[in-house]
């Protein structure tokens, strides 16, 4: 067997979206700061291409990289890299992690209840796993701090026409529009279409509204297009079904935590959600996560909500990632029938 690299995964997905982790083989790349890491992996592109391109990845797939902490309080820290970002957070990836440290023994699991701080690209975050018999059942995760940007926004989509959106940071920047006026039920048959219809709105928005975080201040962009149903009661919280469109084109299998994240901050903003209630997050495949808004802060006359989210995840495989050093495509390759957009 020969390569010019070892890479160790182990295979994980929260509430069905792909979450692998990378334990070992790859050194931690230059940076003062996690943020500073996690942009030397964005502009860099070696490792990104490796696992997320074809033939080792593939436009479904997100993978963490683990790396030591630069905060003492955290027992790791982890860098995300998604098919079109190296983002500051994410829900789904950050519950793979959680699972993938206490599950392999990384970091010991105490039973019946493991809390651990992690140390994302955008600051501190807090997992509190349940765990019976060695799994990890539930992990609640306190997520960065949150907020409401452009409320009932006017944004125009060519094609589409006049839309009123949100947008928001739920650890990363979203723009919300609701799947009513979109003519979308969010069911399964519609993922295609929202996925599509979704990257075209996040674009307009990235142009016309504009993103700006006072602690991130290269984070310019919307990330992701949130399409939400109406929420509805559900008990005393509120049930919220969503579909989020993640660039270049392909729909979010879990709840998306981030986008659940950002939604409770929009709700928040416009009154509709209360500190403590519970916020259910539903996706296309019917995969939920229970979220709240743990506390609120006022900095600068703009209320910043803390929200946690909760939700399961699976190991699934394990894997080595080799390079034979004979291999044409070290950076693999991407090609639109399944990866939309700008080809890479
Ligand atoms: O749960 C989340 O926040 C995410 N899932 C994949 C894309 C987002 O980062």
């Amino acid at each position: 067997m020969r390569s010019t690299t070892m890479i160790q995964i182990v295979g994980c997905h929260a509430e069905g979206e792909v979450g692998d982790v990378i334990t070992g083989g790859v050194a931690p790349p230059p940076g003062d700061t996690l943020w500073a890491q996690s942009r030397f992996i964005a502009t860099d592109e070696t490792l990104r291409n490796l696992v997320l391109n074809e033939p080792r990845g593939g436009v479904f797939r997100h993978v963490n990289l683990l790396v030591p902490p630069k905060d003492p309080r955290a027992a790791m820290g982890f860098i995300i890299m998604e098919p079109a970002d190296t983002p500051p957070m994410s829900g789904s990836n950050s519950l793979c992690v959680a699972t993938v440290l206490l599950e392999t023994g990384i970091v010991p699991m105490t039973e019946p209840e493991t809390v651990i701080t992690l140390e994302a690209p955008g600051g501190l975050v807090q997992a509190t796993a349940t765990c019976r018999d060695g799994k990890v059942e539930r992990v609640r995760m306190r997520n960065l701090p949150s907020f409401a940007d452009r409320l009932d926004a006017v944004l125009e989509v060519a094609g589409v026409g006049t839309l009123t959106v949100d947008t928001a940071f739920g650890g990363d920047s979203f723009v919300i529009v609701s799947a009513e006026t979109l003519g979308f039920a969010l069911t399964p048959d519609e993922a295609r279409d929202i996925a599509v219809l979704g990257t075209k709105i996040t674009a307009a928005a990235t142009e016309q509204l504009g993103f700006a975080h006072p602690d991130l201040p290269d984070w310019r962009h919307i990330s992701f297009c949130q399409v939400a149903a109406a929420v509805r009661p559900d008990g005393d919280g509120l049930l919220g079904r969503n579909a989020v469109a993640i660039r270049p084109g392909k729909i979010d299998r879990s709840p998306c935590g981030t986008g659940c994240s950002a939604r409770m901050a929009v709700l928040h903003a416009k009154g509709q959600l209360a500190v403590g209630q519970r916020f259910t997050g539903t996706s296309l495949i019917d995969s939920r996560f229970d979220c709240r808004i743990e506390s609120v802060e006022d900095r600068g006359g703009r209320a910043w909500i803390t929200p946690s989210l909760e939700g399961r995840a699976w190991l699934t495989d394990t894997r080595q990632i080799l390079l034979d050093p004979s291999d044409p495509w070290p950076a693999g390759y991407r090609l639109s029938d399944t990866w939309p957009g700008p080809q890479g």
